[in-house]
């Protein structure tokens, strides 16, 4: 199957001739289509850095990064902005809402910067608002809803576009264990029912249990790959947790 990622030797430095910091040190992987991975390790280890090149936010200092078979290192700015509305889609902690827009504005937002017909949108934020079971919310503002609520209007923006990759930062971070399970079930219920390809950082082990594959980087480089297969999430989370205690136990946020 072709990858829906695929990251060639990618290095990340920061800082200059006195001081370098080798942020990444030459890691590769693929994702293939469907697929929900998640990137676990230590603070410091590479995770944000990661997500940043892929989301063509920073800048590799050597390697390629391909999405949906196109090179994004190679891209000038003008062409990453278009790529990124058509291509990608975020979920970060902080949830990202206009607080002067309605619900259904929010999750409009790309559809309405790329043109789309205005009943056509209607349409598709109704469709996606029901499936994440937010469709009474619509109308209201963001300061009307709860955080469990705003992840999931999240959620429902980043994926509204059917973009080929959604880059999700810490997405439970900011909420209570409910709704973060609450969350982390929408999440694998979207990657199951519309095959959305899902990368996932974060700390949190329970969080990690939902992802099919997971990928624990240490100082840059990648430590070591873990598979789900037929395991039950439980078994899964149990075997994060040893992971977590062989790189050290500082990967944190276990519950
Ligand atoms: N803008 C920057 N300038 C210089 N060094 C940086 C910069 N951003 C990150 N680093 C360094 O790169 C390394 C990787 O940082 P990164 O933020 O990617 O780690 P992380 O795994 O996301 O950590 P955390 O879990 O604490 O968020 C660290 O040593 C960090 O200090």
């Amino acid at each position: 199957m072709k990858p829906v990622l695929e990251l060639v030797n990618i290095e990340k430095y920061y800082g200059g001739k006195s001081s370098v910091t080798k942020a990444i040190d030459d890691i590769s992987f693929s994702v293939v289509n469907g697929e929900f991975i998640g990137v676990m390790g230590p603070s410091g280890s590479g995770k944000t850095t990661l997500l940043n090149v892929i989301a063509t936010i920073d800048q590799v200092s050597a390697g390629h990064i391909y999405i949906d078979g196109q090179d994004i290192t190679e891209m000038r700015s003008k062409e990453i902005a278009a790529f990124r509305r058509k291509n990608l889609g975020f979920v970060f902690q902080d949830f990202n809402l206009l607080d002067t827009l309605t619900i259904q504005e929010n999750i409009a937002l790309a559809l309405t910067i790329n043109n789309y017909e205005p009943s056509l949108i209607n349409e598709m934020v109704l469709k996606i608002a029901i499936k994440l079971g937010i469709d009474e919310l619509l109308n209201k503002y963001p300061y009307e809803v709860s955080g469990g609520q705003k992840q999931r209007v999240a959620c429902a923006r980043a994926v509204v576009t059917t973009p080929k990759l959604i880059l999700a930062d810490e997405p439970t971070g900011a909420l209570d264990s409910k709704s973060a399970q609450m969350l982390l079930e929408t999440i694998s219920d979207l990657n199951k029912t519309l095959e959305t390809t899902i990368l996932m950082v974060t700390h949190d082990a329970f969080a990690a249990s939902y992802c099919k594959r997971i990928l624990f980087i240490k100082d840059g480089t990648m430590f070591t790959e873990m598979i789900k297969g037929d395991q039950t999430r439980k078994q899964f989370f149990n075997q994060i947790l040893d992971t977590i205690a062989l790189l050290g136990g500082d990967v944190g946020g276990v519950r």
